[in-house]
């Protein structure tokens, strides 16, 4: 029976006013009634202020897909946590693979990253996966372990409640090809154990997401995952009744 408690949207280079319109009423008539579950919406940096004027914050949280490091300064193009929470955002997008792989960001600017969310008091949504060669070559845990331990190092733990791990295999990102249940929970499981011996006893009960080719049809099954806690979704969170289904799904 699922009963995952997070549910996050991730539209990536997507979206428009007009989607950011349409999905604040589905959100609000659909889903603010979800008792158990957290949805979060992290749209392109241009709609957050609007997404944040419509949605109700105690039902609907805003995320964002990336942040600086740094505080402020002379970034050309950069966004600080301090800008992304005058505008209502309390979760950041940290380490996704197409950050890793088209913009070169490192397991240590990740860690950075990280960092830089918590101690703003925004919570991170750190993300790890193997690609498919890492996946074949026989290499999964050792890449997300890897990916994990970095991007979690100097984190306190009276920081753990700021924290979410999201498990996302490349090589089931926005290709349809989704991790099976029992393949993601394989990961989890580890991920759980790795959260454990860094946080302690809260480890059990920190968020760990699945992402990659969620869908309105597999959810459920995925989220009936002992250590699937939520979901990552990105393609299936640009239309309206696929994303409430998701939600849906995760309530059980
Ligand atoms: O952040 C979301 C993930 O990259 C998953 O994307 P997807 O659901 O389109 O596969």
């Amino acid at each position: 029976m699922p009963n995952a408690s997070l549910v996050i949207a991730n539209w990536k280079m997507n979206g428009n006013r007009e989607l950011t319109k349409t999905m604040s009423v589905a959100l609000r008539e659909k889903l603010s009634q979800l008792q158990k579950v957290k949805i979060v919406v992290c749209p392109p940096f241009t709609l957050i202020s609007e997404l944040a004027s419509q949605c109700y914050y105690d039902d609907i949280a805003i995320g964002a897909q990336n942040v600086s490091e740094h505080a402020s300064g002379a970034y050309t193009g950069e966004t600080s946590t301090t800008q992304l929470q005058e505008f209502g955002v309390s979760y950041v997008l940290v380490g996704h693979s197409e950050r890793r792989q088209l913009f070169a960001e490192t397991d240590d600017k990740v860690n950075e990253k990280a960092l830089a969310t918590v101690n703003a008091g925004m919570t991170a949504v750190i993300c790890v996966g193997e690609n498919k060669a890492q996946r074949d070559e026989g290499n999964t845990w050792k890449v997300v372990a890897e990916q994990a331990k970095a991007a979690l190092a100097n984190l306190p733990k009276e920081k753990a409640g700021k924290v979410v791990l999201a498990y996302e295999p490349v090589w089931a990102i926005g290709t349809g090809e989704t991790a099976s249940p029992e393949q993601a929970q394989d990961v989890h499981a580890k991920l759980r154990t790795l959260l454990v011996e860094q946080f302690g006893a809260i480890g059990e009960k920190m968020p760990l997401l699945y992402g990659g080719s969620v869908k309105a049809d597999n959810a459920a099954e995925l989220f009936a995952q002992k250590d699937i806690d939520g979901g990552l979704i990105g393609g299936a969170s640009l239309k309206e009744s696929d994303f409430v289904a998701i939600c849906q799904a995760a309530q059980g």
